[in-house]
């Protein structure tokens, strides 16, 4: 009903927000784009769910997410992706993954100490009457 909704509404402003921020912090800026496939041609025969930071934007204005938790397990494909493309010793695979990491403890750091557990609850009852 309306009041779900509201909480939707108010779901939807807190995760682009966060998605804002990330796409500003100049560390994530190789995540903020879809991996070009001309530039990278084997990159889906490795990588089976390409996910970044535009496409998480329109996921949610696409109202695609209905629990903070979904939204974190494609931002977990972010970081994860990058772990498993590059894992070579090179210095460009190490400084990847350096960011891909700190992607990783920057989103959980943000939810921990910005998401109310009680307003995820509610999302959450949403989610499973639906
Ligand atoms: C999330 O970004 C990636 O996984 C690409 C893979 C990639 C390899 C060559 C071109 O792009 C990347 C971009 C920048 N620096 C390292 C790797």
């Amino acid at each position: 009903e309306e009041q779900e909704e509201d909480v939707l509404r108010e779901l939807r402003l807190f995760l682009r927000n966060v998605t804002e921020r990330l796409a500003l912090d100049r560390r994530f800026k190789a995540f903020t784009k879809p991996v070009d496939i001309e530039e990278v041609p084997d990159y889906l025969m490795v990588i089976r769910k390409p996910m970044d930071l535009s496409t998480l934007l329109t996921n949610i204005d696409q109202h695609k997410y209905v629990t903070v938790r979904e939204f974190m397990s494609d931002t977990d494909l972010i970081w994860q992706n990058a772990l498993e493309y590059n894992p070579d010793s090179d210095p460009m695979d190490r400084h990847i993954r350096h960011r891909a990491c700190a992607l990783k403890d920057t989103v959980r750091a943000i939810i921990r100490d910005e998401l109310d557990e009680d307003f995820e609850r509610v999302c959450e009852e949403i989610r499973e009457s639906r």
